[in-house]
């Protein structure tokens, strides 16, 4: 039996010119439920390609991936973005919030792709903006909370669908090492309540604390696994 999520062989290349960059090169892997793991590695050794394979937000040269028993690699454009809103959350870096809308609307704007009525959605925003402590600036534009603040509000849109996966690509990138602490320890938390699994791209040393294992990438493969302590 195959792990929650299941990477066999994976490859995934770039056409420039004439140049084909192998930006994945055969990646095997097995992530079982409730894993938080990060995915280390130098600046251009395929991390956020890979992560983006797994999200099913590129697809695959060749190779197969397998989350939950379903084949994403082998879906279509349209099935896989049904797949993605049904299965997956995703924490961008830079927060990738909408600037003309308040946080409470940010939050709620994955509710709106799923056709649930307006009254529903405040309640639902207003829930999960206070487990992750930002509901105090519901009313807030993006350019009117400091990074901490817009990434909690990254992360209350990325779990108001209660997703069984997030995927996080240098989540703390943008912030502090006290900010970052404080990110880690709210999502760690909240993983630990939900049972989620957690992949993130991180080249932070310091987000070790938080995850259970590291997988380190060069050119595009594995080099070397490591074991945290579980915690
Ligand atoms: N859309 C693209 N078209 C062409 N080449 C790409 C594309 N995306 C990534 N690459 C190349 O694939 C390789 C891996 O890139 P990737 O962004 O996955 O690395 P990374 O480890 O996430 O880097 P960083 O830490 O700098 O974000 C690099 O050589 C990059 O230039």
């Amino acid at each position: 039996m195959g792990g929650y999520i299941e990477l066999k062989d994976v490859q995934k290349e770039f056409i420039l010119g004439d140049n084909v960059i192998k930006a994945v090169s055969g990646i095997d892997l097995s992530v079982e439920k409730g894993e938080r793991l990060r995915i280390s590695g130098r600046s251009g050794s395929g991390k956020s390609t890979l992560l983006n394979l797994m999200a099913g937000l590129e697809k695959t040269t060749s190779g197969q991936i397998i989350i939950d028993g379903n084949r994403i690699d082998q879906m279509n454009e349209r099935d896989r973005i049904r797949y993605r809103r049904k299965t997956i959350g995703f924490i961008f870096q830079s927060y990738n919030l909408l600037p003309q809308y308040t946080a409470l609307e940010n939050v709620a704007l994955p509710l709106v792709l799923r056709g649930i009525a307006p009254k529903k959605r405040i309640e639902m925003a207003k829930e999960i903006m206070e487990q992750v402590g930002i509901y105090s600036h519901a009313k807030h534009k993006p350019n009117e909370m400091s990074g901490g603040q817009q990434q909690r509000v990254g992360i209350a849109r990325a779990l108001i669908t209660s997703p069984p996966i997030v995927f996080a690509d240098e989540p703390t990138g943008n912030l502090d090492t006290k900010t970052s602490q404080e990110v880690m320890e709210l999502l760690t938390k909240l993983f630990i309540q939900r049972g989620t699994t957690f992949v993130l791209v991180s080249h932070d040393e310091g987000i070790q604390d938080y995850t259970t294992r590291t997988i380190y990438l060069e050119d595009g493969r594995i080099i070397n696994f490591s074991k945290e302590e579980s915690n």
